[in-house]
């Protein structure tokens, strides 16, 4: 049964939240084993001009750096200063230069001086997130042979089939925690990026160190590139990965278990998150490795879970007890990894509240994909959405392949989610159905990504389905004004509010695999961290500003659930037995003090 106990802060107040994270704790020594231009030329350890002069004797910079010390708050406000000239100098220019122009300078000091990169990041990430994740990410990822200056992360091709035991060492860092994965096959909405898809595990990664304050230099991005069925790059001459149609079958998979193999021998704890694979590999790999490795799939996993906070933040918006989820009737429209990732989780919790009926649980959901509402007539059914497939005699009126306006019109559903990949798909007439939902104030979902690819606007949504309504959406929107005072809440029905608090709660927990109980533990804690009021006012998900908070929550949540599961085995300072007699509040306090935050360490030269 679904409880939703306030999470063990969650009534600190905004700026409090704010406060508490950017006190920085005094910064301990960083044993380094380069000195002279070395150090200026690795951006872990680069303090630009904010070498001291001590420091600067003792690594050998003397003479390397113009004379003065500027300190790093200084050059905090010179980068920030850059960057609204910036800003103020691209106005009325199309979104697309504004947003790359925007993602380049902050690219260059990522490139340059992480520590200086990351603080900025972490200050602004209202206005930051949107440029180097979701949706500016996408840009990237679709330009990435033109905006290649150096690359990022590591790149295991089809053609290193047999050798990646030993590539895996040429990584520099000791130990790795965090692994973004993706084989490029379908991002966000933009389908088969091939290898130019490594900006979404640089993306995402971002988050880690931001929302979840994993160690940067902890953390790794990889493309698994076996080839692309993009006709477009394959014949493009400055396409930088393996020009060959994607590999199939046991050939591709044996390049995935190459690849996990490695990991797992070099770091047997390192947490791999698959991401934005195309739907066949992201539920075969996630079945193939959950029990083996400690991994989980973002699109599937993290995206149901975001879902379902939102589903039940619903119920409470339209002043209903939790209870009453299970008289909602969901049309999810969008088939693939996230849109069955939602079913499954939302079916799973909806069960659980009926006293374990899933037959009456699955009534109430509806799915439908690109032919149509999914029907028992439907001629070759994917086996994975087949269980969501409705009888015709349950769904009266209604005819195999019917569209998301027949569908809404006939049931009038209290929930209307999108995960299709496709924009526009919730157009004005489907909107417009939506004002007869059963609901006094229904929910309108558009999750896909990027902006573009999302079922509808926020604009669209209010202005056609009516005031009223809840809305969502997986790339940011402006909230809406609705006249007379009154504002339109956009939610942000985003995975980033889950994965980094996944990804840090077990790293923490040092359990070996990540079970559904430690997700639903931290979808019930994202789905219990918003105030009634919040929720009335249709708030459903915290802001971006205090996406810290919520993850050391998030991580709390899921290390607990670790404990209960007798999966943790301990972490750093921490081993099984401690971890297991932290109070809800001390583990919260644990996860905050493990969370890395960005100031110039005093850097000792070591042979
Ligand atoms: N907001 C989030 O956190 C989040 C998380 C994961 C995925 N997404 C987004 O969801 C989208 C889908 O991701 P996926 O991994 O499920 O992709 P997928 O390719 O696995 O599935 C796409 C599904 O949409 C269906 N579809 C295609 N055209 C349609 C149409 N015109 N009408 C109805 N259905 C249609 C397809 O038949 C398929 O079932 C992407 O845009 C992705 O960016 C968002
Ligand atoms: O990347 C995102 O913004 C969310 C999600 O993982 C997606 O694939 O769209
Ligand atoms: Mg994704």
């Amino acid at each position: 049964m679904w409880r939703l106990a306030r999470c063990a802060s969650s009534n600190l107040s905004r700026s409090l939240r704010r406060r508490f994270f950017s006190t920085a704790a005094i910064p301990a020594p960083c044993i380094i084993h380069k000195r002279g231009t070395d150090i200026l030329h690795d951006p872990w350890f680069n303090k630009d001009t904010g070498f001291p002069l001590t420091e600067r004797d003792r690594l050998g910079l003397r003479g390397l750096l113009p004379p003065r010390v500027i300190s790093f708050e200084q050059q905090y406000d010179r980068f920030m200063e850059s960057y609204r000239s910036l800003e103020k100098n691209t106005q009325g220019q199309p979104y697309s230069v504004v947003s790359l122009a925007k993602w380049r300078i902050l690219n260059r000091l990522h490139d340059r001086n992480e520590t200086l990169y990351y603080r900025v990041l972490i200050d602004n990430i209202k206005d930051f997130a949107p440029i180097i994740y979701t949706p500016t990410v996408g840009l990237v990822c679709q330009n990435y042979s033109g905006l290649f200056r150096r690359p990022r992360g590591m790149y295991f091709s089809a053609k290193d089939k047999g050798e990646m035991m030993s590539m895996i060492y040429n990584w520099p860092a000791q130990q790795v925690d965090m692994i973004v994965l993706t084989d490029g096959s379908r991002i966000l909405g933009l389908g088969d990026l091939g290898v130019q898809g490594i900006g979404i595990p640089i993306g995402k990664l971002d988050m880690y160190v931001a929302a979840a304050g994993i160690n940067p230099q902890k953390i790794l991005p990889v493309m698994l590139d076996v080839g692309t069925n993009n006709q477009k790059l394959l014949e493009d001459p400055l396409y930088l990965g393996l020009r060959q149609p994607r590999l199939e079958g046991e050939e591709y998979l044996s390049i995935v278990d190459e690849f996990m193999e490695a990991v797992h021998t070099r770091w047997p704890k390192a947490i791999v998150q698959f991401e934005d694979f195309q739907m066949k590999w992201a539920f075969e790999t996630l079945q193939r490795y959950r029990k083996r490795f400690c991994m989980f799939n973002d699109d599937i996993q993290g995206t149901a879970g975001v879902a379902l906070a939102g589903l039940l933040g619903t119920v409470r918006a339209q002043g209903l007890p939790l209870s009453d989820f299970v008289n909602q009737k969901i049309v999810v429209v969008g088939a693939g990894s996230a849109g069955l990732g939602v079913l499954n989780m939302a079916i799973q919790a909806l069960s659980r509240m009926s006293g374990n009926n899933e037959m009456a649980a699955k009534n109430k959901c509806y799915l439908l994909d690109k032919d149509g509402l999914i029907t028992k007539e439907r001629k070759n059914i994917d086996p994975a959405a087949a269980p969501f497939a409705k009888d015709l005699k349950d769904v009266e009126g209604l005819r195999e392949g019917a569209s998301p306006f027949e569908v809404v019109k006939k049931l009038k559903p209290h929930v209307l989610l999108g995960l299709s990949g496709v924009g526009g798909v919730f157009n004005e007439e489907v909107l417009k159905a939506m004002r007869e939902s059963d609901s006094t104030k229904p929910a309108i979902f558009a999750m896909s990504n990027p902006t573009m690819n999302a079922e509808c606007t926020a604009a669209d949504a209010f202005k056609y389905a009516g005031p009223n309504i809840i809305f969502g959406s997986g790339s940011p929107f402006e909230d809406v004004d609705l006249g007379n005072g009154k504002v339109g809440h956009v939610n942000q029905a985003n995975n980033m509010y889950l994965f980094p608090g996944i990804g840090l709660g077990t790293l923490l927990s040092g359990a070996h695999i990540i079970t559904d109980g430690m997700l639903q533990a931290a979808a019930e804690c994202l789905a219990s961290y918003m105030t009634d009021e919040e929720i009335q006012n249709g708030i459903l998900y915290p802001s971006i500003d205090s996406i810290r908070h919520i993850t050391a929550e998030v991580g709390a949540a899921v290390l607990r659930a670790a404990v209960e599961e007798d999966l943790a085995e301990g972490h750093g300072e921490a081993g099984p037995r401690e971890l297991k007699h932290m109070s809800k509040a001390e583990t919260v306090a644990y996860v905050s003090r493990n969370m890395w935050f960005p100031v110039y360490s005093p850097l000792v030269h070591e042979k």
